[in-house]
């Protein structure tokens, strides 16, 4: 179902809901620069470091489409765990892996207060985004705590730059990306206001620092396009 979400006027912030749930795969489609591209890297390097009787937990899953296809691409025996705290994303995901056959463990759960077991892998896309900045680097040292060593997290964030005119020339350009998904200038302005404090970016280097803060011996940006990243971190 093709995303028109934003076509009539806001009456709330926005939120990971039925409505949302329901046309996700194509919001995040037309949404997200590259989206294909960013997933393509994340698999890559997942499936690198999955070994026999591996562990991979993907935080903030929505409809489950990493783990759907990491899991046919897989060549060996490994866990796949996928968490989110919306029913409507997690309700989408079940109908997928159903139909598709994937067999991935689906729970609802607060990333921030899970109980992680020792992971090989730990992915989450454009999800830390959405947590508030007090407990972000909480969340971040509670998965570096629970990686292997040399365990790697991948991670990709829209991003600001403080330079004030760069940065309003990349929302420009991604603006345009937008219009050339098809989306009208009312419904980028509209998911503009209901994004206003729930989606809150920070920069190439403050996700950097964050990821080292917390424990990663290393962290750098592995994709970029104007406003969006895909960060590798490894333990
Ligand atoms: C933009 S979507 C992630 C997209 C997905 N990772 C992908 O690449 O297709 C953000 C997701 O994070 C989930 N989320 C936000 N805060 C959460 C939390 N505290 N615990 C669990 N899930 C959360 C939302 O329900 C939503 O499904
Ligand atoms: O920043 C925006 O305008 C977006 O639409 C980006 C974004 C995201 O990065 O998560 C916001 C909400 C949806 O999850 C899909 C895409």
């Amino acid at each position: 179902m093709n995303d028109k979400v934003f076509t009539k006027p806001i009456e709330k912030q926005f939120e990971f809901n039925e409505e949302v749930a329901v046309v996700f795969d194509d919001m995040l489609n037309r949404s997200v620069p590259f989206y294909k591209e960013s997933q393509k890297i994340t698999e890559f390097f997942a499936l690198k470091q999955l070994k026999d009787g591996g562990l991979i937990y993907d935080l903030g899953c929505s409809t489950a489409s990493l783990l759907i296809s990491i899991s046919k691409q897989l060549k060996i025996e490994a866990i796949l765990i996928g968490l989110d705290n919306s029913d409507a994303m997690l309700e989408q995901a079940r109908k997928k892996c159903q139909a598709l056959g994937a067999t991935i463990d689906l729970q609802n759960a607060d990333i921030l207060e899970y109980d992680y077991k020792q992971a090989d892998v730990f992915v989450s896309n454009y999800t830390l985004q959405f947590i508030r900045p007090l407990v972000r680097e909480e969340l971040v040292k509670k998965i570096a705590d629970s990686l292997k060593k040399e365990g790697i997290f991948i991670f990709s964030e829209k991003v600001i730059s403080h330079h004030s005119k760069l940065n309003k020339d990349l929302i420009e350009c991604y603006y345009d990306f937008k219009k050339e998904q098809g989306y009208s200038e009312y419904e980028i302005m509209q998911k503009r206001e209901a994004l206003e404090n729930v989606l809150v970016p920070y920069s190439e280097d403050e996700n950097i620092k964050m990821a080292k803060n917390c424990g990663f011996s290393h962290c750098e940006v592995v994709f970029r396009w104007a406003n969006f990243a895909t960060f590798i971190a490894i333990k």
